[in-house]
């Protein structure tokens, strides 16, 4: 099973590279030679590469960045994303989109689940929600993943910055009203594999649609900030104390959900994978740091 993977560098791209071997091959591209930007390469790519299934992590991810740099997210996450299910499509070939739990308001009670009103509160968000509608109405076999606080060894994310920052400081100011589910980068791509291989398993099966998929549980950022200080330290690693804040205390261009928890019981009904809980991938991660 050949899979094209958008993007070279990214957390899941890198993570999904990682999965190459066993009957797979992941082959990651981006630009120059893959751009969302550019309908020709991305076609091009495709006839290169001769994918079974086409696997769609790039996009543009600065969440603040976002909010004066509107034009470029949407064209990378709205009609770059529509740009490569529509590829795929003319291919007759599958994709796998990924989106984010930053398509809600955040002002629910519970869980998210699928079937939710979205509503964005910033321009980030709003791209990938035009671009999870985009991707659905190019290709009828889109499955279109939505998963939150990404982290990984690779890239930037939470953790490394809370590393990065702790190293030099006794006490880190991290806001507790946001909560959600750090999900780490590797069980991402185990949970895309799952995808795949069902998508390819079961030609015009009813796998098309949109899924939540998060790590078991839930925290805020200052509980997985005190997570990652916890599992650091008992390694030997850089360790601060947290001290809990709101979101008015933290001003930041773009406006996050202060609830962002998604419910993950669609996906797992229906592919039968179960993403592992959050606290493990944090030890999990220190632990490839070290090695790294
Ligand atoms: N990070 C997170 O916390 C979360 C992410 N998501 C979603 O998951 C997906 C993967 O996120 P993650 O791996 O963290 O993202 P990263 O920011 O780590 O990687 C994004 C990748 O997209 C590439 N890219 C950007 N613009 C283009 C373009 N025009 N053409 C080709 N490639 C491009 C980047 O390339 P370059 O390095 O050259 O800029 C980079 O390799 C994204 O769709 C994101 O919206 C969902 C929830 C949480
Ligand atoms: C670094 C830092 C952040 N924060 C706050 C700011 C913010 O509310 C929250 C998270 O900060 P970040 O900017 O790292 O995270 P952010 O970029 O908002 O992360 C998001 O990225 C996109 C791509 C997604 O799709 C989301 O699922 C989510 O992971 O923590 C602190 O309170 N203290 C700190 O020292
Ligand atoms: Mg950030």
């Amino acid at each position: 099973m050949r899979i094209l993977v958008t993007g070279r560098d990214g957390q899941v791209a890198r993570c999904l590279r990682d999965l190459d071997g066993n009957g797979r091959e992941i082959v990651c591209l981006g630009r120059p030679d893959l751009d969302l930007t550019d309908e020709a390469s991305v076609a091009a790519a495709i006839a290169k590469v001769e994918p079974a299934i086409v696997v769609n992590p790039a996009a543009y991810t600065a969440v603040d960045k976002a909010e004066s740099e509107a034009e470029t997210a949407f064209a990378v996450n709205a009609q770059g994303a529509e740009t490569v299910a529509r590829a795929a499509a003319e291919a007759g070939i599958p994709i796998v989109h990924i989106s984010t739990d930053y398509v809600f308001a955040g002002d629910k009670d519970g869980a998210y689940v699928e079937t939710d009103e979205t509503g964005p509160t910033g321009v980030y968000g709003a791209s990938k929600l035009d671009g999870e509608r985009r991707v659905a109405a190019a290709n009828p076999q889109a499955v279109i993943l939505r998963t939150a606080w990404v982290y990984s060894p690779y890239g930037g994310n939470f953790l490394k910055t809370m590393l990065r920052v702790g190293k030099d400081r006794d006490v880190l100011t991290v806001v507790a009203d946001q909560h959600g589910t750090p999900t780490y980068g590797p069980d991402i791509a185990a949970g895309i594999i799952a995808v795949c291989d069902r998508a390819l398993e079961e030609p015009g099966g009813a796998w098309p649609g949109i899924y939540h998929m998060v790590a078991e549980g839930e925290t805020t950022w200052a509980g997985f900030a005190e997570a990652i200080f916890a599992a650091s330290k008992k390694r030997g690693g850089p360790s601060a104390r947290v001290e809990p804040i709101t979101t008015s205390d933290y001003p930041t261009p773009a406006r996050r959900p202060a609830n962002s928890r998604l419910d993950s019981s669609r996906f797992q009904a229906v592919f039968g994978h179960r993403l592992p809980d959050w606290q493990s991938g944090v030890d999990r991660c220190l632990a490839a740091l070290d090695r790294a």
